[in-house]
């Protein structure tokens, strides 16, 4: 079965002079149906990927190479008409500040039935039923159609955003930090929501994090993410007790204990490197414990193991050898 999403080569930059790399040479997949999960740290480069496969990239961000495509797409080449109709029924976006992308002067319901009449949606009653539905897999009372979005919280107003990405029931949903301006009780119920809503209405998901505990708790495959490339991707069940990659064992180490979540945890000691010049070199070695003189003088690449995609020529040694291929 073809991938709902692929990702080859990608490569985006930031400006022209002396560019940022902020993404590299990244290549991913996602089945219809797979909820994969974006982490690493501030900076690494998820923000910069999730937009670029909604072709939402803005000056000056620039895709220099690669290809996306979805549902048996070319994103690269797509017209703008095409695209913006895609960008409903195929693919939705829920942003950290999702729900500030609510018009305030409009109603809720004035702006599903926007949404839906913009894309060929028709007759008052078929729509409003429509919303309603998905407002009720996000535990929203139909009554929020008749209210302004000053009218209600901030956790109320997240739901309806991600309500109103699921109402032409797009095939991916990529949501950067979807919950992370809200307090723990309510983005963990709106996470809870999430899992149940994709049993109710399946859609491949690209959920893009700074947390890895709460990645490894959602989804079903977790790619990791270090200074624009991706350095590891398997599957959550198995990442928590075997992660290969020196950075990602580092991010589990960092994880809060859940025996004693207000204890002292490791942080990750050094920073990410400037991302204008790229070395011919492991990105992760000058903080690396593993680190040996050949991280130095090549860049690894992405081996597709067993069980795992890993760049890391250490640790690719210990992996068990049954190889797929490489990029
Ligand atoms: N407008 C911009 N101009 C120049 N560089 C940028 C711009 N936006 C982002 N960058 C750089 O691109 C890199 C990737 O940033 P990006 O926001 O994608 O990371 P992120 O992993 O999503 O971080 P966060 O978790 O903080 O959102 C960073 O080095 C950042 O400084």
């Amino acid at each position: 079965m073809n991938p709902l999403v692929t990702v080859e080569n990608l490569s985006i930059d930031y400006g022209r002079q002396n560019p940022v790399h902020a993404v590299r040479n990244v290549s991913l997949t996602i089945q219809e149906d797979e909820f994969v999960g974006l982490v690493g740290e501030s900076g690494c480069g998820k923000s910069t990927l999730g937009f670029a496969i909604a072709r939402l990239e803005r000056p000056p961000a620039q895709i220099v190479s690669g290809r996306i495509q979805i549902a048996g797409q070319d994103w690269m080449t797509l017209s703008p008409e095409k695209m913006r109709q895609a960008r409903w029924d195929t693919l939705a976006v829920v942003l950290q500040s999702g729900m500030n992308a609510l018009n305030p002067i409009m109603t809720i319901g004035a702006q599903f039935h926007d949404v839906m009449e913009q894309h060929g949606k028709t007759g008052r009653a078929a729509i409003e039923q429509r919303a309603v539905e998905v407002l009720d897999m996000v535990q929203i009372r139909p009554e929020v159609l008749r209210r302004y979005p000053h009218e209600l919280s901030g956790g109320m107003k997240q739901r309806i955003a991600i309500a109103l990405s699921l109402v032409l029931n797009p095939k991916l949903v990529i949501m950067d930090e979807p919950t992370t301006a809200l307090d723990m009780v309510v983005q963990r119920q709106i996470l809870e929501n999430l899992k149940a809503l994709r049993r109710q209405q399946p859609f491949a998901m690209l959920f893009i994090s700074h947390d890895l505990g709460l990645v490894l708790e959602l989804a079903d495959e977790v790619v990791v993410m270090y200074a624009g490339e991706i350095v590891e991707r398997q599957r959550s069940r198995t990442m928590l007790d075997q992660a290969w990659h020196p950075y990602t064992q580092a991010l589990i180490r960092s994880l809060p204990d859940p025996e004693n979540p207000k204890g002292s945890y490791a942080g990750i000691p050094g920073s990410p490197p400037d991302l204008h010049t790229i070395p011919n070199a492991c990105m992760y070695a000058p903080r690396c414990p593993l680190v040996q003189e050949a991280c130095k003088s090549s860049l690894p690449p992405l081996e597709s193991l067993a069980d795992v995609d890993l760049r890391c020529l250490v640790m690719q040694e210990e992996v068990p050898h049954v190889v797929k291929t490489s990029t």
